[in-house]
């Protein structure tokens, strides 16, 4: 059997597959936790990797492939040392510089969407080399490159320690990358870090990227979400609900898209085409938060939601726990309203907050599907979807079938097919069959609506 490893480095952990390249099948799995926080040192995802592959792990392994978290800044200096602490895509405080850079570019924000299919919010690497060189000069002095989780982790991998690459997934979450030409915009680097800075080489789909010091060979890798999609082998009609620490909705489109009003943002995928995603930042942690206040575990939690009724009594959490991007709040914090002495219950609270957590991707669903990409069932994956509550709930609010594919890691799966790819240097990535079941909605009418109402009517609190 040939063997083939796929990595997922994401935000809160490190996970690893290794795959009969030719089913997908899982024969062995690691994982290893990152540290919590929004600046990261890069050095951590290195020794989670290590600690994840332990053991003989990698054993036998012909190809590996590396998904990322989108977006992270990891700048580097001349001899190809970390500058600063990677900033995450959940860190908000360039939102003021996203602000600036989209005032700054002719056109406002339908020029950056026109320019590289998306527009500025706290999250997109661009951002970030502006804070950097407005805030820590001295720090934007040392660098000389800019690299994404991904690549940085790929290129530690390699054994030439040559060229550093990308992809064309995590290049077009930068901001300086466009999808649609598929060329770098060096004029926007200059714009937000006032100077050039080496940029990895994007790679394409199906390229062997370098070699490890074991002999393996390494695929070009790509951001989370990509890789995810190559997991699913998605196909039109599909978009995927993902619920890990951000919760993300995309799917997969031929042509490019550019939305001026932000909501989604233009990505590319991981086999040639294009992957529209919208994207919010509190998901599956505020589930952990609404347990954590209630002293309960989660399946307890799910227990207490499933219990109460659909609009859970009146209450509504607006679960902008650590600021938001969609819609674009990022100093935000949460706001439960409606509560009264009749509705305060634990079964209440712990259902508002799966239905508030649910409303922001439902409302991506809308903003997705109304650029014209086709929307016959949604994919529900990532930590959250091993929950019952999320399941019935997702199906309820959603208002398209949901089916959840057979418990797995599906970026890392991705990643892993991607390096299968690669290896076998065909056309197409191998025919990796995935089951789903589909999920039993609850009746949730009414409750988008009230939802809508609040977060309107609360715009001016949370800006
Ligand atoms: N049964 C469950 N119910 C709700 N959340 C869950 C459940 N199982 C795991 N999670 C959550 O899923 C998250 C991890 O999901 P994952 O997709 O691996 O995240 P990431 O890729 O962002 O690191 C954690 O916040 C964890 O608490
Ligand atoms: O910012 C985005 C997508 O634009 C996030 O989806 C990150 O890619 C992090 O993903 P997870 O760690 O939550 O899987």
């Amino acid at each position: 059997m040939t063997l083939v490893a796929g990595v997922d480095t994401s935000t809160q952990s490190t996970k690893v597959v290794v795959c009969d390249a030719d089913t997908g099948a899982v024969v062995r799995e690691g994982r290893a936790g990152h540290p919590d926080g929004t600046e990261v040192a890069p050095a951590h995802w290195w020794t989670a990797f290590q600690e994840a592959t332990a053991g003989g792990l990698l054993d036998g392994v012909a190809a590996i492939g590396v998904g990322g978290q989108q977006h992270g800044m990891v700048l580097l200096d001349e001899a190809g040392e970390v500058v600063r602490d990677a900033l995450l895509w959940n860190d908000t405080r360039s939102a003021g510089a996203a602000e600036d850079l989209i005032a700054e570019l002719p056109g406002g924000a339908a020029g950056w969407a026109e320019a590289v299919g998306l527009v500025p919010v706290a999250s997109f690497t661009v951002t970030k080399l502006r804070w950097v060189a407005r805030h820590e000069p001295a720090v934007a002095d040392r660098a000389a490159s800019v690299m994404l989780p991904h690549d940085w982790i790929t290129h530690r991998l390699r054994a030439d320690g040559g060229e550093p690459t990308t992809d064309r997934g995590d290049a077009s979450g930068t901001g300086y990358w466009s999808a649609a030409t598929g060329s770098y915009r060096t004029d926007l680097v200059r714009l937000a870090f006032g100077r050039d800075l080496a940029l990895p080489r994007v790679a394409g789909p199906a390229e062997v990227v370098g070699e490890t010091a074991a002999g393996a060979l390494l695929a070009a890798g790509t951001g989370d979400n990509m890789a995810a999609a190559l997991g699913l082998g998605l196909r039109p009609g599909d978009l995927v609900v993902s619920l890990g620490t951000s919760g993300t909705v995309f799917g997969v489109s031929a042509a490019p898209v550019a939305d001026p009003s932000g909501t989604v943002a233009g990505f590319a995928d991981a086999t040639g085409h294009h992957l529209p995603l919208v994207a919010t930042m509190n998901a599956a942690r505020v589930l952990t938060a609404v347990a954590g206040l209630l002293g309960v575990s989660l399946s307890a939690l799910a227990e207490l939601a499933l219990a109460a009724q659909p609009g859970a009594g009146g209450l509504t959490l607006l679960p902008y726990l650590d600021g938001e991007r969609t819609p674009n709040l990022p100093d935000a914090r949460g706001l439960l309203n409606g509560l009264t002495r009749g509705n305060a219950t634990p079964q209440n609270l712990a259902r508002a907050a799966y239905e508030g957590m649910l409303c922001g991707l439902a409302d991506g669903l809308d903003a997705v599907r109304g650029l014209g990409v086709q929307v016959q069932r949604v994919l529900l994956i990532g930590g959250a979807a091993a929950s019952p509550a999320v399941r019935s709930i997702a199906a309820g609010l959603l208002g398209v079938p949901v089916s959840v594919p057979s418990p797995g890691e599906y970026v890392a799966l991705g990643a892993a097919r991607q390096a299968a790819w690669a290896l076998s240097g065909a056309a197409e990535a191998p025919d990796w069959q995935v089951s789903a079941v589909d999920a039993t909605a609850t009746a949730e009418s009414g409750v988008r609506k009230v939802y809508a109402d609040v977060r309107d009517r609360a715009q001016p609190l949370l800006r």
